[in-house]
């Protein structure tokens, strides 16, 4: 974890991505705005079905159809100093193309959907490295090689003719992190990658990344449920609910002193934060994408729902100091309104 540098690597404002379906437009992304520093670790944190995995595929260009990026910048700095629009550029363009894995490296929840079953772990890694930095055979064979070994893979240049399938889980993710990492990108995504894994192989890949980030110098964007690796890992969090940012802002206030009553319930799930020794799972279900409701979309849900506005009108997201903001109709004045029984951090 490093401070950020004043100018962001990535500024992702008002990105909207949606799926034209034949129930209707499902909003998946509906106005996400957050920004990553230079070798700063962004946690995307949120229930089940927020838009966490379909933001983080926006910004590499791998939404599927029939969804798309449909508003938004994404201003990206390449590693020349200049910055692109990855919202303008089409996805499948050799522009992005050239950006993806070598700019922007992703790595994915379940490592089998990310490789191929029928190549083997080198030629699969000697593949970005040929088609981005334009190595031959053998120089790319010993820069797969390199990578394997950084992130800890044991017997590295025997094993190149490895298949995934033979491999542990664990193993199959460190492929993936030294393919995503082997044309050392800046900034790194990942969508939920130690889920899939046993506890000890989740400690380990996460104490990989951390390493790897110090090494390369590179931002993450950590897409998880899990706040106890935000805790450890975060410097900023972006807490997303039905498509949209409900508080961003520095790890130690998100957690210290969570101000949206969404960010608050997850607090809850897993940590006793009233200090009366119980976890409380947050009351109700996220409601179907067609059926967002009006006002607040957590409204539906929310203990400090105040009825006639955040059944009615969506609150704004809001700058609460320099760093921080809420989207929330408690701190819509800047300051919160206090109801009965109410407490605020
Ligand atoms: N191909 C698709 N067609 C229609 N809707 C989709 C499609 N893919 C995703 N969605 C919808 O977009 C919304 C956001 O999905 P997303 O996968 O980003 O959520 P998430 O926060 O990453 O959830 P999870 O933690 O379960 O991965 C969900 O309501 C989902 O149903």
């Amino acid at each position: 974890m490093r401070a950020p540098t004043a100018a962001p690597l990535l500024e992702v404002d008002n990105l909207r991505t949606h799926f034209t379906t034949p129930g209707g437009l499902v909003k998946s992304v509906d106005g996400v705005s957050f920004t990553v520093g230079h070798q700063e670790t962004v946690c995307i944190v949120g229930e089940s079905g927020s838009g966490k995995s379909i933001t983080a595929r926006s910004i590499m260009g791998l939404v599927r159809r029939p969804g798309r990026v449909v508003g938004g910048r994404m201003n990206f700095r390449l590693r020349d100093g200049s910055t692109v629009d990855l919202a303008a550029i089409p996805p499948d363009s050799a522009t992005y193309r050239a950006i993806r894995g070598r700019e922007i490296g992703m790595i994915f929840q379940e490592p089998m959907s990310a490789l191929s079953p029928v190549h083997t772990i080198g030629s699969q890694i000697e593949e970005g490295i040929r088609l981005h930095l334009g190595f031959g055979a053998r120089a790319a064979r010993e820069r797969a090689v390199d990578a394997l070994e950084k992130v800890g893979f044991p017997g590295a240049r025997q094993r190149l003719n490895t298949y995934p399938f033979q491999l542990s889980g664990g193993l199959r993710q460190r492929v993936c992190i030294a393919m995503a990492l082997a044309c050392e990108p800046s900034l790194l995504i990942a969508d939920e990658p130690t889920t899939a894994l046993d506890v000890t192989t989740q400690a380990n890949i996460l104490e990989l990344l951390l390493r790897l980030q110090g090494e390369l110098g590179m931002a993450i964007v950590f897409i998880t449920h899990d706040l106890g690796v935000v805790a450890e890992i975060a410097d900023r969090v972006v807490v997303m609910y039905l498509g949209q940012v409900m508080e961003a802002g520095p790890a130690s206030g998100i957690l210290g002193h969570p101000r949206h009553p969404y960010t608050r319930g997850l607090l809850r799930c897993v940590a006793d934060i009233e200090g009366d020794g119980l976890l409380r799972a947050i009351p109700g279900i996220v409601p179907h994408p067609l059926a967002r409701p009006p006002g607040c979309p957590f409204s539906t849900r929310c203990e400090e729902m105040m009825p006639g506005l955040c059944d009615t009108t969506a609150p704004e997201l809001l700058a609460i100091n320099g760093e921080s903001r809420v989207r929330c109709h408690l701190w819509s004045s800047g300051q919160p309104h206090v109801t009965e029984g109410a407490v605020h951090g």
